[in-house]
């Protein structure tokens, strides 16, 4: 250091001031738009009006002279004049972010009780009133006891004031009664914080009155979480109950393309390849786009509205005690629509084993191709009943266990996660804060064409996919044909095919038919349904129009117990049936190793469950 003065900037994270520090000196000092950018104290040097030099550091932030970190150790050094080879600053600049300020200006007044030549930026300003806020720099100084400058660190507005200032920033204490301050404690400096950024107010408007509020309670510790999870009972309750119309009049809508066929053309293997394959097989799969859509409008108007990302905030610290970042959050997200892109949005993760943790982790999230999966095996087994404490009883059973298993999804994640960052992924986590967007009312067209789109993209699967392995899954299951007496499906290649994997899947309660319909399930979830309908069309007595006509959810509440069923649920909380993300997984890690490892431990986790809840579901008599 030279021997000019020196003046130093302190604030919180975030703030600007490595912004001010480029600005006033002309540096370029690396700024970011997240806490615990600057981590070391960096020197550049300013010009007063004067033509007087004067050395100015940017300092790490900090959020109070208590340090937790060892940049926030940093700072309180310099600031107290115990940093090795740095003279004490004489001029302390407090930079304070406008829009923020309640936040900010607890840590501001533990620095201007210093007693030292103290001046405040009051930066951001542009954003503050961006957001419907306007500030009186005037009540603020008054308030505080120092001058106050507003800026505009990265448009340079403010700055010469600031300089000026700077330049005549002189002690507030009288020399000889240096300790006159009374000290506050953090609480007491909490509400006057509070009393000071009330009073510096000029104008506010209702909108940001309303979202600061909103925001108070949607992010408050404990009722914030609460809600979330009462806002997503909601959402799965709602799947159910509104869907069921529309459900039912697409079914209604195949059965009667069904009865036409059959009416219209003469018996033969052409007629039951249309009703058995087609209408049968891939018509079970599109009855659920209700649910899917009902599902997407939710996610959607959660996204549009700001409140995704208040969840992300929330959710933040959960993640960060199984040891992953906020990071993961977003990928994550967007494996409840599909884990192929969730997967992909990993490439955001900077550290390598936090991204690895997270691929691994992305299949457990309950993927929109297990809806239909979940929905018919509900709606075959769970009676559409009402339940709660009595009295208030109307919670929608079927909805209720929906939830359940989303949430055994999330939950069998984050503890998968908390194994593997102590094991194969070791690590600790690394912090993440983001910015929260502003509230805003969904748009309905914006909202519309998302939900097109998701539609589409279902309707697409049933059309290509679905609809290509069910055909060949028919072909397998209608020959050889059947001698008189003997059922199709026993006879069938398919039939025979699935003897071997019956016998696996035996003890956790799988009958064949379920082994059947897994092997084609690895090429797409919904499969398993669309392949458990085509086997009960195949298999449905020639004579028995009754059995023909009755939906798949009839067929199945009349051939499983209830226990297979539950199991069968189960098993797809965590089974990895779906070979297009095992080939993505490959992609993105670069070899067969870590897909492999994926696929032994969540069938090892499927066989478990599904055994598991077989077995308590046997014994307790269901
Ligand atoms: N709109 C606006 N953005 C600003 C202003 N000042 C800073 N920013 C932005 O705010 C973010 C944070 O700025 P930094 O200068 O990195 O903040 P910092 O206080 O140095 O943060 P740490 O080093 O983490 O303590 C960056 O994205 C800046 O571009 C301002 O006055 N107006
Ligand atoms: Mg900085």
């Amino acid at each position: 250091m030279t021997g000019s003065r020196i003046a130093a900037l302190v604030g919180n994270p975030n703030a600007g001031k490595s912004a001010l520090f480029n600005a006033l000196t002309g540096a370029r000092q690396k700024i970011a738009n997240y806490p615990g950018v600057t981590v070391e104290r960096k020197a550049g040097r300013i010009v007063l009006p004067t033509g007087e030099p004067m050395d100015l550091i940017d300092l790490p932030g900090a959020y109070s002279f208590d340090p937790t970190s060892p940049d926030e150790e940093v700072t309180r050094k310099v600031v107290h004049g115990q940093f090795a080879g740095e003279a004490t600053p004489e001029v302390l600049v407090v930079v304070l972010d406008a829009a923020n300020l309640e936040q900010h200006l607890v840590f501001a007044q533990e620095v201007i009780a210093l007693g030292r030549p103290t001046v405040v930026a009051l930066n951001m300003v542009d954003l503050a009133e961006r957001d419907g806020l306007v500030l009186d720099p005037a009540a603020l100084a008054s308030s505080l006891g120092v001058p106050v400058v507003p800026t505009v660190a990265v448009r340079r507005r403010g700055i010469a004031e600031l300089i000026d200032a700077i330049a005549r920033a002189e002690a507030r204490v009288e020399p000889g009664e240096p300790h006159e301050r009374p000290h506050l404690t953090l609480p007491e400096r909490r509400l006057a914080a509070t009393n000071i950024a009330k009073a510096a107010i000029l104008s506010e408007t209702t909108e940001r009155r309303l979202h600061a509020g909103l925001d108070k309670v949607l992010l408050h510790p404990w009722i914030g979480p609460l809600i979330l999870f009462a806002f997503l009972f909601v959402v799965f309750q709602a799947v159910f109950a509104w869907a069921t119309p529309f459900a039912d009049a697409l079914e209604a809508l195949i059965a009667a393309i069904s009865d036409w066929v059959v009416a219209t053309f003469p018996g033969g293997i052409l007629r039951d390849f249309v009703t058995q394959g087609v209408l049968a097989g891939v018509g079970s799969v599109v009855v659920f786009l209700p649910q899917i859509v009902i599902l997407f409008a939710f996610i959607l108007a959660m996204e549009a509205s700001g409140y995704m990302a208040r969840a992300a905030f929330l959710m933040d610290r959960m993640m960060q005690s199984v040891g992953l970042s906020g990071r993961s959050f977003i990928p994550l997200l967007s494996s409840f629509a599909c884990a192929i892109p969730g997967i992909m949005a990993t490439r955001s993760i900077a550290d390598p084993k936090d991204r690895l943790t997270t691929i691994l982790i992305a299949p457990l999230m309950t993927c929109s191709a297990r809806l239909p999966v979940y929905a018919v095996i509900i709606a075959a087994f769970i009676p559409q009943v009402k339940v709660g404490p009595s009295g208030f009883a109307f919670i929608g059973l079927q909805g209720l266990v929906l939830f359940a298993l989303y949430v055994a999804g999330i939950v069998g994640a984050m503890a998968v996660a908390l194994v593997l960052r102590r094991s194969v992924t070791k690590g600790a986590a690394s912090g993440f804060i983001m910015e929260l967007p502003r509230y805003q009312l969904p748009h309905l067209g914006d909202l519309l064409i998302g939900l097109w789109q998701r539609a589409w993209v279902f309707l697409r699967r049933a059309g290509t996919i679905i609809f290509t392995v069910t055909v060949v899954l028919w072909i397998l299951l209608s020959f050889p044909r059947a001698e008189p007496g003997q059922s199709q499906v026993d006879a069938s290649i398919a039939g025979q095919l699935s003897k071997g994997l019956a016998v696996v899947v035996e003890p956790i309660g799988f009958n064949r038919d379920i082994a059947l319909a897994l092997i084609p399930a690895m090429a797409a979830r919904e499969v398993a349904v669309s392949s458990l309908a085509t086997t009960y069309a195949v298999d449905a007595p020639e004579d028995d129009e009754a059995a023909t006509e009755a939906g798949l959810a009839s067929q199945l509440s009349s051939r499983w117990s209830l226990p297979t069923a539950l199991a069968f649920l189960a098993w797809f909380v965590f089974a990895p049936q779906c070979l297009s993300t095992i080939a993505v997984v490959r992609r993105e890690t670069n070899g067969w190793k870590w897909p492999m490892f994926m696929l032994g431990y969540l069938f090892a986790l499927a066989y478990i469950f599904a055994g598991l809840t077989y077995w308590t579901a046997v014994a307790l008599g269901l």
